[in-house]
């Protein structure tokens, strides 16, 4: 099996068998160890490269669970320039430039299912109503999720805690593209979008609107302009993180292409991505109803992209905002993070456990525990995504305003259904595929995981995707045994 990857361009991984039966593993020709070389295409898959076919088959898989490998190795190796390879780990040095650089973990944590709290504020606003808010309330807000509408996002005021971000451990990086490499400007946007023409509005977010523009190289990309009241914000909370996201380049993320200031003009310019949001498919707004496969590698791309932001950026970034109108879709259903106006950047010492900020993020997505003491880790993403996870399988919002008080909650309801052996009847009604209980159970498990009140019991994104595989691999196992 020689399996090239086209994505991380000419590095080449093979896997066969000797005469006598020996499992034997290259990289770029040469034999290396199975750890190596299963660190190799975890780091490939993290990276955004496509094998997930070959990863998909249990190539990597030790006695059920995912080798065990070293963590953490590979974002520190990604900030090296190509030059110092020599400190890839695990992988012999003559290999590959690429493949030098990818090392890291994979630890399939399994956390007990706890019951999961739901905390949460909601009120009759707009989507980005600022709340002030008590942190000692969160409790009490719970109940309050009655009689509203659509998520709104929160801002409370910042901790008295809050922690300047760190400066750069790698700051030279001389292979990352900077943000100025676009080159556009206002002009050149403003005849892109023939003026903010109404006819290329796309969308509306409680940032502002956003356009389909076509630049004169060809290139179509997504210009979102921002409301006056965001300016500020942009400023303090966003545009210091500009450049740093401006690098981030990985298949399951949103490009951020360029940012433009100037005169009264706030404009983001990302890449474009042509096929909707999540939400709307999960609503039936875009055609076909997606099946269980593409809602399963939906997850499995969201995962990957979080992992990259929390592990493999250049520095640990925490997204903030994941939920399903954040997801977009491509034309041939690959899912991409988008919307970083919230992110911000991790715990950057490994003696440093979150930073404490201001709570922003979307009601009914939003860590209990960031909410209550203020800080953030990558977790709150975790919790977010299980959130996410659920919405994917049940076809619900996260806070479904039009049931009745029990079933309100869809994180409640469909924990409490879970708890009874009731998994089927969670699955999407839209849905029509009957899929094994087996895996729905394990899928819905991973989602209270996610989910779990306390950030000590949910996984870290990397398990979290490393999960994901092995319930794909169950449900191919299964489709093709029935
Ligand atoms: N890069 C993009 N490519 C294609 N469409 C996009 C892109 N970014 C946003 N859109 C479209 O524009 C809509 C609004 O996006 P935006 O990120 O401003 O708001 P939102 O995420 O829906 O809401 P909010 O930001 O208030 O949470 C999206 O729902 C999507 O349909």
């Amino acid at each position: 099996v020689i399996l090239r990857s086209n994505d991380c361009g000419t590095d080449w991984v093979a896997h066969s068998y000797s005469s006598d039966g020996e499992e034997l593993f290259y990289i770029n020709g040469n034999v290396v160890n199975k750890v190596a070389f299963c660190e190799a295409l975890q780091l490939y898959i993290a990276n955004g490269c496509d094998l997930k076919d070959y990863f998909g088959s249990n190539n990597c898989v030790m006695d059920g669970s995912f080798v065990n490998l070293p963590s953490m190795a590979g974002r520190k190796l990604l900030q090296k320039d190509s030059s110092s390879k020599s400190e890839s780990q695990g992988v012999s040095k003559d290999v590959s430039p690429k493949v030098g650089l990818f090392a890291g973990g994979a630890l399939l944590v399994c956390c007990a299912v706890l019951c999961p709290c739901i905390y949460g504020k909601k009120r009759k606003a707009t989507a980005h109503a600022v709340l002030t808010k008590d942190p000692n309330s969160i409790l009490d807000s719970a109940s309050s999720f009655e009689a509203n509408s659509v998520p709104e996002k929160v801002q409370v005021p910042a901790s008295p805690l809050r922690v300047p971000p760190s400066p750069s451990r790698f700051s030279a990086s001389p292979k990352l593209k900077r943000i100025e490499s676009l080159h556009l400007n206002l002009n050149q946007i403003a005849r892109a979008t023939r003026n903010f023409s109404e006819t290329l509005q796309i969308g509306e977010g409680g940032f502002g609107t956003v356009y389909k523009a076509q630049l004169e190289d060809g290139h179509v990309v997504a210009v979102k302009r921002a409301k006056r009241e965001h300016f500020e914000s942009l400023r303090t909370e966003f545009s210091s993180e500009v450049e740093l996201l401006a690098k981030i380049d990985h298949r399951n993320l949103v490009k951020l292409l360029g940012y433009i200031e100037k005169g009264h003009e706030r404009l983001l310019i990302t890449e474009y991505v042509p096929n909707g949001t999540l939400r709307e498919h999960l609503d039936g707004q875009r055609g076909k109803i997606l099946d269980f496969n593409q809602r399963l590698e939906i997850a499995i791309d969201v995962a990957h992209g979080l992992t990259y932001l929390h592990l493999y950026a250049e520095k640990p970034i925490i997204h903030r905002d994941v939920k399903s109108s954040n997801i977009l879709l491509t034309e041939s259903m690959r899912a991409k993070v988008a919307d970083f106006g919230f992110a911000r950047i991790g715990p950057m010492n490994s003696d440093q456990t979150h930073i404490s900020t201001k709570v922003k993020g979307t009601v009914g997505y939003l860590d209990p525990e960031y909410m209550k003491t203020y800080q953030l880790t990558t977790k709150s993403d975790v919790y977010s995504f299980g959130i996410l996870l659920l919405e994917i399988l049940t076809g619900r919002r996260p806070v479904e305003l039009k049931k009745t008080v029990e079933e309100r909650v869809t994180l409640r309801w469909a924990f409490r259904k879970f708890n009874e052996g009731r998994v089927v009847e969670l699955v999407d009604p839209l849905m029509e595929e009957a899929v094994n209980s087996d895996v729905l159970m394990k899928m819905f498990d991973l989602a209270f995981q996610c989910a779990a009140p306390v950030r000590t019991d949910r996984p870290d994104m990397k398990a979290v995707g490393e999960q994901l595989w092995s319930i794909r691999a169950d449900y191919f196992k299964n489709s093709r045994s029935n």
